[in-house]
């Protein structure tokens, strides 16, 4: 997963990480200093100043923090001029408008928030968005490490949102489902109409399968990220696209033209 960079060691882009002492931050600490057409300005988790960010002169900050901080954070950027890289999970469409609004007095400013920067995870929402309009069911299950703390997971929030409006859109109706009892949960979530199941485990890191059903068979969509290094070719590849992506990004779909 690569673009041109027209970065290189000489000039590198100059990026600041929130999050940085956790999970998918330490992550990105060390990519940005691994790769050559990037340099880490500034490393920030809860409890430090964030303003080391902009003193840093850094030009793109890349957050994975919290769905709780992440909207603070990201306001904090834009109003000081630097362009954002999002991880962090919880974007409703209420928020992505938000951050619209945000940025309008900022033409020259680029926002990109990914439910998930692994290739085949953004492979895979593509396909089951191609895949919706051909069945009649479509249920969505994501697994993942027993520390997340958001469920349903971004990645099978924004994959249900992709296969429901495609259902629509193909004047589907409801799927079939005769159940008529239940417990309190049984049948998962519900994202524009489609039924999405979280799996909670450790020794997991994060897997999503997207489940079709039709006349006598059924197809399975399934991508796992094994370790966290899955994410950081994405994570990367929208560190140096935003700073020529004016607005706000949602998805690295768009990035990578899909
Ligand atoms: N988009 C993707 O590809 C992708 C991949 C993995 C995880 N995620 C998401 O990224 C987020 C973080 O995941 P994680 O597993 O790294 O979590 P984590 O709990 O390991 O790390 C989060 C870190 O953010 C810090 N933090 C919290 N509030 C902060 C604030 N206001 N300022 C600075 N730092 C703050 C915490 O102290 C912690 O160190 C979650 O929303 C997760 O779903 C997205
Ligand atoms: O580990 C997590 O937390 C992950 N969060 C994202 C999500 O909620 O979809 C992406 C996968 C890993």
């Amino acid at each position: 997963m690569t673009e041109a960079a027209d970065r290189g060691h000489d000039n590198p882009i100059r990026v600041g990480v929130l999050g940085a002492r956790g999970r998918m931050g330490a992550q990105v600490v060390q990519a940005v200093e691994s790769s050559p057409d990037t340099t880490l300005v500034a490393a920030v988790d809860a409890g430090d100043d964030r303003a080391g960010i902009v003193d840093a002169g850094a030009e793109v900050v890349v957050d994975f923090t919290h769905p709780d901080a992440v909207m603070d954070n990201l306001r904090f950027a834009v109003t000081h001029g630097v362009h954002a890289v999002v991880g962090t999970t919880g974007f409703t469409d209420e928020r992505l408008a938000t951050v619209r609004e945000w940025l309008t007095p900022e033409p020259g400013l680029g926002v990109l928030i990914a439910p998930n920067f692994a290739l085949g995870a953004v492979l895979a929402m593509r396909f089951a968005e191609q895949a919706a309009r051909f069945y009649p069911a479509c249920e969505v299950i994501e697994l993942h490490h027993d520390r997340k703390a958001d469920a349903p997971s971004g990645t099978a929030a924004h994959t249900a949102r992709l296969v429901g409006r495609a259902r629509a859109a193909a004047g589907l109706g409801p799927a079939p489902d005769a159940t008529t009892s239940e417990l309190p949960g049984a049948r998962g979530a519900t994202v524009e109409g489609v039924r999405v199941h979280s799996v909670r485990l450790p020794g997991l890191v994060a897997h999503e399968e997207i489940l079709f059903g039709g006349t006598g068979e059924t197809l399975t969509i399934r991508h796992d990220s094994l370790d966290r290094s899955s994410f950081m070719p994405g994570v990367l590849l929208g560190v140096r696209s935003v700073l020529r992506r004016p607005g706000l990004t949602v998805g690295l779909e768009n990035v990578l033209e899909l």
